[in-house]
């Protein structure tokens, strides 16, 4: 189906011209999913934008084909998109935190019941295996469950002053929030900033990467048919200059951002002049420390689990990897074959476990690492090539051989990037915790990696970002404390 505003872009009018002229499903096949709906998404309806920054396309990863054809939205319409989203707000913050908890768990819901149709779209615009994907849709209702469950907890304090006189705090939503999404989970970043926002009483603009610009649209029909207020949740698509309008906008209350480190600090630069509060998720290059007195099978898993997940396209990957002398070669010859035996393919084949990488700037950008890499003295134990699938449809994907690199001592360009996350399999508690305390680092796991339960806090420290998703802690980044003091007795004035 079609929505069109009135006036819209000569560009947008094109799009939406060349769509009405196609057929209005798109089948969820590798090599035949194309999406004709408006990807926009603004007071309740898709829409095709009031304006234009300029168009952009989307591709499927394993077969290089173009599968959306989109306007990214100018300054017209990311003010039309806030102004839904103010409106809805002023409906949607007067409703207790028990109304707004039963809409979310409707939207959790509604994801638990659309799981294989948003991990299919999600699977085809970003690459990652169908297995994956469903893993990542997975939390993304718990996460909407969990803050369905914080929502009415949201409570201030009550202080007692001198003479009967009082205080009390109230906790209350910041207003219109904006969420930039990346690529690498599109429906998981959308509904981890989402849920937490919503549950406070906030309303959302959310602009998604322009690579993977289909799943949260998805998310913004879900959240409307679970009754939400028209506008609550806007979807605008575009690149640099839709997120500029975003964070620049005098509306927006608050900015959470996933992504680079240099847009991570471009969006802190743009949104500080408007004193808004910002969320950073940003990139790392993390540090896996295996101990000697590890369980080797377990530490291997680990070791995988750290690297591979989403094609190796993960803020928080345990990239670097220390192994105590004693263990490396048994260690390293473990995950060499694991990693060998990896089956890359047709992301939505039920047996594949790595899929393309998201594009082919991004494919030559990975294999040029692993050249200056060795140009550095590290020696490729496997993979680091391009691979070419049998399928003749997935010949034009951009797909790698996943990678291991047996490092010199002293640090490569590859490996030093920035710090977020931790982790080393022991079993010497004693230890581990004692390291731990020592790290700088905003997630470490011990005995494990990149697992994501939503009661726990996500974010880094230091170049990894600030601000926090998932877990009690992140209402507070999703709310503002007010202080209502109370006098019972007569204005002693000092004048
Ligand atoms: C779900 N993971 C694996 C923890 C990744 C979160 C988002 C980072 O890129």
């Amino acid at each position: 189906m079609l929505f069109l505003r009135a006036g819209p872009s000569s560009a947008a009018v094109a799009v939406a011209a060349r769509r009405a002229f196609l057929p209005p499903c798109a089948a969820m096949n590798t090599g035949s999913f194309t999406v004709w709906d408006a990807l926009n998404f603004r007071g309740g309806s898709r829409v095709e934008p009031a304006d234009s920054s300029g168009t952009e396309e989307a591709y499927e990863p394993a077969t290089g084909r173009v599968i959306a054809t989109f306007e990214c939205s100018g300054k017209k319409e990311v003010d039309l998109a806030v102004k839904c989203s103010k409106l809805a707000f002023r409906v949607w913050r007067r409703k207790s935190g028990m109304q707004r908890s039963r809409v979310l768990l409707k939207a959790a819901q509604l994801i638990r019941e659309r799981k294989d149709e948003i991990a299919t779209v999600e699977s085809i615009n970003n690459g990652k295996s169908i297995f994956e994907a469903r893993l990542d849709i997975d939390t993304c209702w718990q996460c909407l469950e969990y803050y369905a469950g914080l929502a009415s907890s949201m409570a201030g304090e009550h202080i007692q002053l001198p003479h009967g006189s009082f205080g009390y705090t109230r906790r209350e939503p910041l207003g219109v929030c904006v969420g930039i999404g990346a690529w690498n989970y599109p429906f998981q970043i959308a509904c981890w900033k989402s849920a937490p926002a919503l549950a406070c009483g906030n309303s959302m603009v959310f602009k998604p990467s322009p690579f993977t610009p289909v799943s949260a649209v998805l998310l913004a029909e879900i959240y409307a048919q679970a009754g939400v207020p028209r506008g609550l949740f806007n979807v605008v698509q575009g690149g640099a200059a839709t997120g500029e309008f975003l964070c620049q906008h005098p509306d927006v209350a608050k900015v959470s951002f996933t992504g680079s480190v240099p847009t991570g600090k471009k969006i802190m630069e743009l949104s500080s002049k408007g004193v808004k509060p910002v969320t950073l998720e940003l990139g790392g290059k993390s540090p896996l420390i295996i101990f000697s007195d590890c369980d080797l099978e377990n530490a291997v898993k680990g070791a995988m689990m750290a690297n591979f997940l989403s094609q190796g396209e993960v803020c928080c990957n345990g990239t670097r990897v220390f192994v105590q002398r004693e263990i490396l070669d048994k260690f390293t010859e473990e995950v060499v074959k694991q990693t060998q035996n990896i089956k890359i393919g047709d992301p939505l084949l039920e047996d594949t476990r790595m899929g393309p990488l998201i594009n082919q700037p991004h494919l030559e950008r990975v294999l040029g690492f692993i050249e200056e890499a060795k140009k550095q003295g590290a020696e490729v134990l496997c993979g680091g090539d391009v691979y070419v699938p049998e399928d003749p449809k997935l010949k034009n994907g951009y797909y790698m051989r996943p990678c291991v690199l047996g490092m010199p001592s002293h640090p490569c360009s590859l490996a030093f990037y920035g710090t977020a996350h931790h982790r080393f399999p022991s079993r010497d508690l004693q230890r581990a915790h004692r390291v731990v305390a020592e790290l700088q680092a905003g997630v470490c796991y011990i005995n494990n990696y990149n697992v994501s339960p939503v009661e726990l806090p996500f974010g880094g420290y230091k170049m990894s970002g600030f601000g926090r998703e998932n877990g009690r802690v992140t209402i507070e980044y999703y709310s503002q404390l007010k202080t209502v003091c109370v006098e019972m007795g007569n204005v002693e004035s000092v004048f």
